[in-house]
């Protein structure tokens, strides 16, 4: 079946996570639409329910849409480490707890890693778009990086587990790459590009 394409105008980015929102907006910037994010809008954010990325991907985009009127477009994502079997996986954000401590996250990611007997492990980044209109239609995407956790942590740039995830072939991990870099290559930038194929090229 035919996908549904975006009209140009404002697009409201269905997250609370300003690295997310930061990365989207970059994505989204040689497209002629107006990003504007949940947090602006002061949108709730809903529950992640569902037991995969698309699925919580597309709860978000929905409650979005008709929540805003708009057409919107909600991330969810993940890193899935090989040794601890694919977690923290779609509960990547709550491993940071309360405060969103992404530093404990990546102790505990290192901490299970030692338990289970391995310092390293391949790893790969998940990361679900799902366009999403008032009228309920929905438009998913799913992009995917490979590579390996390193310890220790190294770099400032990025969000989340970007400091101890080093892409394949790649010295230096997503916290130490300059985020023009990151977008070309991630897991988001992935699914973008189907998602650009699918939906914003005429
Ligand atoms: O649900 P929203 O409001 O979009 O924000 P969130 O941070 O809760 O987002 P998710 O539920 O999708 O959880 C994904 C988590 O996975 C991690 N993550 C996703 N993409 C990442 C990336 O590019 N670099 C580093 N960590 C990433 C990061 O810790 C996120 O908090
Ligand atoms: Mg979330």
């Amino acid at each position: 079946m035919a996908h549904r394409k975006l009209e140009p105008g404002p697009l409201v980015i269905a997250s609370h996570n300003p690295g997310k929102v930061r990365e989207i907006a970059a994505l989204l910037g040689p497209f002629g639409v107006e990003p504007v994010s949940a947090g602006e809008l002061g949108l709730p954010e809903p529950e992640e329910t569902e037991d995969s990325f698309i699925g919580n991907a597309e709860l978000k985009a929905v409650a979005a849409a008709k929540a805003s009127g708009k057409p919107a477009l909600a991330d969810d994502s993940g890193l899935c480490v090989d040794a601890l079997d694919g977690a923290p996986g779609i509960y990547s954000a709550r491993w940071g707890g309360e405060d969103k401590d992404f530093g404990l996250a990546m102790t505990t990611v290192h901490k299970k890693m030692r338990e289970s007997g391995k310092d390293t492990s391949a790893a790969h980044f998940t990361c679900a778009l799902t366009l999403a209109w008032p009228d309920g239609h929905v438009e998913s995407f799913e992009g995917k990086v490979h590579g390996d956790i390193v310890w220790p942590i190294r770099g400032a740039h990025g969000f989340g587990y970007d400091p101890i995830f080093q892409r394949t072939g790649d010295l230096i991990t997503f916290g130490e790459m300059d985020p023009d870099a990151k977008h070309g290559l991630s897991h988001r930038a992935d699914a973008f590009r189907q998602l650009v194929r699918a939906c914003l090229k005429p």
